[in-house]
C-alpha cells in the first residue's frame, strides 16, 4: 500500500473548530426506507444493528435518495459511540500491523490517522456526533455499483479522486458512479472525505472546517437518549 498524506492543516483546523450544539435529537434510520447493513454489527465489532444519525442527517439522505430515483442509499454505518470508534481503531490497528509487519508504530500511526479517527479523549471522532455516514448506492436489484473498492479499503485507492487519474478499463465506470454519489450528498450539503469515498460528513467540525463555518452544530453524543420518531 502506498502512503498517501493527510493535509496535517485540514486536521488541526477541524480538531479545533468551535461547536455549538444545536440540540438536533437522533432518529433510527430502520424508520426511513434505505438499504441498512450495519458492517461493524455483522462482523461483531458493535453490539447494536440499529443506524443512529441526527435528524436533519436522517431528512437529507432521504432528500438525497429521492433525488436519485433508480438507486437507493446502503448505510454501513452511522453513529458510534467512543466505545465503538476505540474498538474500531484497535481492531483495525492489529489487522494493519498484521499485513505490514515490516511497518513500524509510527509507520501504523500515520495510516491509521488517515483511515480511522483516533478515539482519544481530547478529539471528536466525526462519527460520534451523529453527523457522519458511510454510505454507497445500490440499484434497483440491491446490486452495489462498482465504487472501485470494498468498504473499509484502506489504499489509495480508496480516495474519493482516485480513478479520475487512472486509465484503467472500470476507470470511467467508477468515476461516474463516484460522481453520482458525491454530487447527490453535495446537493444536500454533505462533505465528502478525500481519503474514503463512502463516508461523508455534516454538521460535525469537518464539515465546518471544510466549509469555513465559524462553528459545528453537532457536539459528542454519548448516547442516543433523545430519539425522535
Ligand atoms: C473506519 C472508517 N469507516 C471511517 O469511518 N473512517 C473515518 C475516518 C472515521 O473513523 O471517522
Ligand atoms: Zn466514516
Amino acid at each position: 500500500m502506498a502512503t498517501i498524506r493527510e493535509n496535517p492543516i485540514f486536521r488541526i483546523v477541524w480538531q479545533q473548530t468551535p461547536i455549538q450544539e444545536c440540540g438536533e435529537p437522533m432518529i433510527d434510520l430502520s424508520k426511513f426506507n434505505f438499504v441498512l447493513d450495519p458492517v461493524y454489527f455483522k462482523q461483531g465489532i458493535s453490539n447494536s444493528p440499529v443506524c443512529f444519525v441526527r435528524e436533519q442527517v436522517a431528512h437529507k439522505l432521504q432528500r438525497v435518495q429521492d433525488n436519485l430515483g433508480r438507486y437507493r442509499l446502503k448505510i454501513w454505518d452511522t453513529w458510534r459511540p467512543r466505545s465503538l470508534q476505540a474498538k474500531l481503531y484497535d481492531y483495525y490497528r492489529s489487522k494493519l500491523a498484521f499485513e505490514h509487519p515490516d511497518w513500524d508504530k509510527l509507520r501504523l500511526d500515520e495510516e491509521m490517522t488517515i483511515f480511522v479517527a483516533r478515539p482519544d479523549i481530547n478529539l471528536i471522532p466525526p462519527h460520534s456526533t451523529g453527523g457522519a455516514v458511510d454510505i454507497t448506492l445500490v440499484d434497483q436489484n440491491g446490486k452495489e455499483l462498482d465504487m472501485g473498492t470494498d468498504f473499509d479499503h484502506f489504499g489509495p485507492e480508496a480516495a474519493s479522486l482516485y480513478f479520475e487519474s487512472q486509465q484503467q478499463e472500470r476507470s470511467a465506470e467508477i468515476c461516474s458512479n463516484r460522481r453520482l454519489l458525491r454530487s447527490a450528498m453535495s446537493a444536500e450539503g454533505f462533505r465528502f472525505d478525500e481519503f474514503e469515498w463512502w463516508h461523508f460528513d455534516f454538521g460535525n467540525q469537518c464539515w465546518a472546517a471544510a466549509f469555513g463555518y465559524s462553528f459545528a452544530i453537532y457536539d459528542e453524543i454519548s448516547e442516543p437518549l433523545h430519539t425522535s420518531i
